[in-house]
């Protein structure tokens, strides 16, 4: 029966034909002609099989499947090799938000003989199907899979939609099916096109016809490039190539020279693809200038990002995403590849890139250009950064600049010019906010034309699959095919899968498409943790310090409890966010009684505070207070927090006068009362929150580095100013509140650990002892990270369900524990006797002393109760502390939690 193509037919269904086979395969002679002729790519066999230029090659953070290995140097198998890469990798990943990406070992294995099994239960073939017609010549409407169960037969669209069910067919029958075979299910005629593996079923890659495929689009893009090849091989345009003078073809950087960073030659059909010229191949360098300062991660970064947006690692796609964790040095990998890209290119040498495009948060403007200037200086390249003054017009009419910085702010004011230049390379830095493709920013990104795009973040983006898809869909559009057929074919079983309620086969099922989708995406995502910097830090002591609250804080702790506000909540009783006016209210009283006090003065003179909501929380609350009670005055002792952090500022002014403290807060009116208290005792001190001009962070943060500067005290509002940031000039960190979200205190934290600290880091996080601020810190620790969930920067309490008991939970304070925290751990200690005693006094058998040497914190993921309890820990209570800094606050604080890490000198 001659019949007219479906539409995946018109591309070639790799379910029914043979796998397509690539042109140095199927045609010998042409390739060996090929290689005969063309000198460069002879060099290129010699030059891949040296691993001089190559350094993720053998590093297993890498995934190089696209790396030139002897063999693949000689082939031109990029395509084909593709499906059975990822099934094999597959099998060595999980989704896990932490993963890096991993090396493929040596031997592919498929699991054809899974194909073949004659007692498999549940049988999947390609179809491709039609309204029933007794026409001869049928028009097939589209392709589908066929799931046979027993006598049960479900048809799916390749979108994973459900169209078309049927009873009756014995299994056997359709073992026996041949391609060609027609029948009807679901009121549909099919005919089958060929059997697909379970593999390829559970992956989902059964789906993945067409635009969502790398394996199609390879071949697909091979095959039109094979349809001539000489025509581009052989016949190249001598006028253009000897009109853009790219003759002297040799590399700009000596690629043989110790310690050169040379990057993947492409194979022959990239060069199909991209050299239709024939320019003679240049190896691309690294400038070495930049290379002698690159850390080995760097490196390997570098190397990452020049083959995904070279199209090197999946044919016909040119986004990346560098989610390396915070101070990796994101920045510079990305500078070293522009000024690469800008300068060379692997064919004739000529320039891969132009014009660069940054989009990068408000803050972080200036800190990029000062970044360019650090590592390059001002002549290499010249950067135009867009502000009030410098507009977008004027790098369009200068041939002179070449990037562009702008803030994701400005980049929305001025869009229309941005879309009038043509950038070669679009990065958007802090690019999680791209998670939502909703919104202004994410469309007005997409709108442009660029096609090499790299997103960087230092959040992992795997938490959420619909956010996954967002970031992934920016940078390589449409690799994943449609959202619609996304959420069928991976997110809905994957989450189905984690349902306790879920069957072994949905476990399965969920897994292999986890495990798919990973390995597609982990072709152009790279994740490395800190560990990786941790050998050129300085040491870092982390302490949670629980602080012991002030009477008047209990009162008015105990009064709250007591409102009735309290009450209906607890008993299910108020609606809506009523239950985050009460937590509100008590992280208020943690920070310090005033605050709560002019919340209370302010609604109470509100005309709405009859009807307010608040009236049944704060009602009587004021006669907590003493009656000439002033909020302006601020006193120390009425906060046990603030009690501690004043003694702690002065421990450091005394003991380090060389070195700075970094103060964060999550509330500005917290950062008033912080800066109130500086002032007292004299402390110079700079400020950044939501409310300073973005044209003057950078200068406020420079100033706090340097070393001319007399500020002592940098207040930092973690919310406006925390990510990116670099505050090194600070070697002590103290985190006055807690947020519910694990992620920005982390993100605040690592301001001062990060590359270019030279003072040993110190970091507190002050908590009241048995309020709510400890079960935020519970919920941190154990909910994330227990789960490995993490959240990200944008979340916040009112995305957070409370059920009544977590509630009830909440809502108790526990006056007579040292540390609740400490209670839930079920640690044998008392807290009595551990105080900053040795690995070698107490054995590791011993519940809760193992010691800073043997705490591996290997990244920033957010803590677990268990790494907790491994964590040195002692009651506020002794005497012979170490510490000197924790000597000074000893006697405001109940207990402590210390972590040491790369300990090699004392503290
Ligand atoms: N190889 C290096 N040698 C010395 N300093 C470096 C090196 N690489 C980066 N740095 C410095 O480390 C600091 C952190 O780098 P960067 O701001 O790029 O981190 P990041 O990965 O973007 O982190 P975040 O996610 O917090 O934005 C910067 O001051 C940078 O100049
Ligand atoms: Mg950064």
């Amino acid at each position: 029966m001659r019949r007219s193509a479906a539409p995946s037919q018109l591309q070639g269904n790799p379910f029914k034909k043979p796998k397509f086979i690539p042109p140095a395969r199927s045609n010998p002679s042409v390739n060996e002609e090929i290689t005969k002729q063309n000198s460069d790519i002879k060099l290129l066999e010699v030059a891949a099989s040296k691993n001089t230029f190559l350094q993720s090659q053998n590093d297993p953070r890498i995934c190089s499947f696209n790396l030139p290995t002897e063999e693949s140097a000689r082939e031109i198998n990029h395509g084909d090799n593709y499906r059975e890469k990822c099934l094999e990798a597959s099998a060595m990943r999980t989704l896990d938000p932490h993963h890096t990406v991993y090396s493929s070992p040596k031997e592919i294995t498929v699991s054809k003989g899974r194909e073949e099994e004659p007692d498999s239960l549940v049988k999947y073939f390609s179809v491709v199907w039609c309204k029933p017609s007794k026409k001869k010549h049928k028009k097939w409407e589209g392709d589908a899979v066929l799931i046979v169960k027993g006598k049960s037969f479900t048809l799916k669209d390749l979108e994973g939609r459900d169209i078309g069910r049927g009873i009756g067919y014995k299994c056997k029958e359709l073992e026996k099916t041949e391609e060609g075979q027609t029948m009807m299910i679901g009121g549909k005629e099919i005919e089958v096109m060929g059997v697909i593996s379970p593999d390829d079923f559970n992956s989902g890659r059964c789906f993945q016809v067409g635009g969502s495929s790398a394996v199609l689009s390879s071949s697909h893009t091979a095959k039109k490039c094979f349809s001539s090849p000489f025509k581009s091989v052989y016949k190249p345009s001598s006028k253009e190539n000897s009109q853009n003078g790219f003759q002297n073809c040799k590399p700009r950087h000596d690629p043989y020279a110790p310690n050169s960073l040379v990057m993947l030659r492409p194979d022959n059909n990239h060069q199909w693809m991209f050299n239709r010229n024939c320019f003679p191949i240049v190896d691309v360098v690294v400038d070495p200038h930049l290379v002698y300062h690159l850390r080995p991660h760097q490196k390997e970064g570098i190397i990452f990002l020049y083959e995904c947006v070279m199209g090197m690692r999946v044919n016909g796609r040119y986004g990346a995403i560098l989610a390396d964790e915070m101070g990796l040095g994101k920045t510079l990998q990305c500078i070293s590849l522009i000024w690469t890209l800008q300068c060379q290119g692997p064919y004739g040498g000529k320039p891969v890139i132009k014009k660069t495009l940054i989009v990068t948060p408000g803050s972080l403007v200036n800190n990029w250009r000062k970044e360019f200037q650090k590592w390059l200086g001002i002549e290499r390249i010249k950067v135009f950064t867009v502000d009030q003054d410098h507009k977008v017009d004027e790098f369009a009419k200068s041939p002179f600049y070449s990037v562009l910085i702008i803030s994701y702010e400005m980049l929305l004011r001025s869009l229309d010019q941005i879309k009038s230049i043509k950038f070669d390379l679009l990065i958007c830095d802090e690019g999680h906010r791209l998670k939502n493709s909703a919104i202004k920013t994410t469309t007005a990104l997409i709108s442009l034309s660029c096609e090499k795009r790299i997103i960087l973040t230092g959040t992992p983006v795997q938490n959420d699959l619909q956010e996954f898809f967002a970031l992934i869909d920016f940078v390589n559009p449409g690799i994943l095919g449609s959202l619609s057929s996304y959420r069928k074919i991976y997110e809905e079983p994957i989450i189905i899968s984690r349902q306790p309620s879920a069957s072994e086969e949905e476990k399965e099922l969920g897994e292999r498409r986890a495990a798919e989708l990973t390995c597609l995406t982990g072709l152009f995502i790279l994740r490395r943790t800190q560990e990786v910097i941790n050998k050129y830090l300085p040491l870092k002591i982390e302490n949670v310090v629980f602080c012991r609250p002030g009477a008047l804080q209990t009162e008015l702790y105990r009064k709250l409890l007591n409102s009735q506000a309290v009450r209906f909540c607890l008993q299910g009783l108020l609606e809506n966010s009523s239950h985050l006016i009460c937590i509100g209210a008590l992280k208020k009283l943690c920070n310090h009684p005033c605050l709560l006090f002019s919340s209370v003065k302010e609604k109470e003179h509100s005309s709405t505070w009859d009807e307010n909501e608040e009236r049944h929380l704060y009602e009587g609350l004021i006669s907590v207070f003493p009656a000439d009670y002033n909020p302006l005055t601020v006193t120390e002792e009425e906060s046990g927090k603030l009690q501690v952090l004043s003694k702690l500022l002065a421990a450091v002014h005394e003991l380090r006068p060389a070195e700075k403290v970094v103060l964060v807060s999550n509330y500005t009116k917290t950062l008033d009362i912080l800066q109130e208290v500086c002032k007292r005792y004299g402390y110079a001190c700079t400020r950044l929150d939501g409310q300073t001009p973005i044209s003057q962070r950078q200068q406020i943060v420079d100033g706090f580095n340097s070393k001319y500067s007399s500020d002592f005290i940098f207040l930092l509002s973690s919310k406006a100013g925390g990510v990116g940031l670099n505050l090194i000039g600070g070697s002590h960190l103290i985190l006055y509140d807690i947020d519910w979200n694990p992620a920005t205190d982390i993100q605040a934290m690592s301001r001062v650990w990060r590359d270019g600290q030279k003072h040993p880091v110190h970091i507190y996080r002050l908590l009241t002892t048995g309020t709510i601020e400890e079960k935020i810190y519970q919920r941190q620790i154990s909910k994330q990270g227990l789960s490995g969930a993490v959240v990200d920067l944008t979340k916040t309490s009112e995305h957070i369900q409370f059920s009544v008991e977590e509630l009830k939970n909440l809502f108790t304070l526990h006056e007579n524990s040292h540390c609740v925290t400490h209670d839930l751990l079920d640690c044998e200690c008392t807290g009595e006797n551990h105080t900053g005693d040795s690995l070698e006094k107490f054995p590791i058998s011993r519940n809760c002393q193992l010691g800073p040497q043997q705490q591996k914190s290997n990244s920033l993921k957010p803590l677990s109760m268990s790494q907790l309890k491994q964590w040195k820990h002692f009651s506020g209570d002794q005497l012979n502390l170490t510490d000197p800094f924790l000597t000074r606050i000893r006697e405001n604080v109940s207990f402590f939690f210390q972590n040491i890490t790369n300990q090699t000198t004392s503290i």
